[in-house]
């Protein structure tokens, strides 16, 4: 696995510590070591794979050296996959009881999370590789633990197997089963592979 550090560029608070989290609480990727930068890169429009690996090219430009990005979709399935990859603007326009609504007209409420990595090792001319991982569920009304602000969208989604949803879980179970956890078991992977 790689020694050198690799930069996790994100401007969301709320990923960065879950990545955080996830990496601390497993010994066997102790040397997969992320430092963070703050970069605000675009919403880009298209394939979740095609935005992760764009996403990160435009992220290494700036950063120069090996670069981690990610993004993340919620994806109804009643709507072939939509909001997908515009999950920011509809939860930011419409709110949970939006998200709710959305699918008021379905008897089908299945959602999943998804994450897609895109690592770089900041060699020019190199592509992008991505990596993704998906966690299925259900959209419900929103439900969260204690007073304080929840992450984004986790209210509403209620994760197969499990009567919680990702807001009232503690965040460690959520951290285990999580479209971000699934995703990046799979950089580790590839960077252990990689590291020979
Ligand atoms: O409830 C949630 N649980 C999660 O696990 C989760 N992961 C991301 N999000 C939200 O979904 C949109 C993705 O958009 P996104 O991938 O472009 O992220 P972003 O713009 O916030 O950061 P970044 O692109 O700088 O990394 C944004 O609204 C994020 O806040 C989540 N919400
Ligand atoms: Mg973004």
């Amino acid at each position: 696995m790689t020694s050198a550090p690799i930069t996790f560029v994100t401007g969301n608070q709320n990923k960065l510590r879950e990545v955080e989290s996830i990496l601390s609480s497993d010994n066997g990727a102790a040397r997969l070591r992320v430092v963070a930068r703050k970069i605000d890169l675009p919403e880009l429009q298209g394939e979740p794979d095609d935005i992760a690996r764009q996403k990160c090219l435009l992220a290494a430009q700036q950063v120069g050296g090996p670069t981690l990005v990610e993004d993340t979709c919620l994806c109804f399935h009643a709507l072939g996959g939509l909001p997908g990859p515009y999950i920011k603007w509809f939860l930011d326009k419409v709110g949970h009881d939006g998200l709710n609504r959305m699918l008021a007209g379905f008897e089908d409420k299945r959602a999943y999370a998804l994450c897609t990595f895109g690592y770089s090792p900041g060699v020019e001319g190199e592509e992008a590789v991505v990596f993704s991982g998906r966690t299925e569920g259900r959209i419900v009304a929103a439900r969260k633990k204690g007073d304080g602000p929840a992450f984004g969208w986790d209210p509403v989604f209620l994760p197969d197997g499990f009567e919680e949803t990702y807001a009232e879980m503690d965040k460690e179970v959520k951290n285990g089963i999580s479209h971000r956890f699934k995703a990046l078991e799979k950089v580790k992977a590839y960077l252990e592979k990689e590291g020979g």
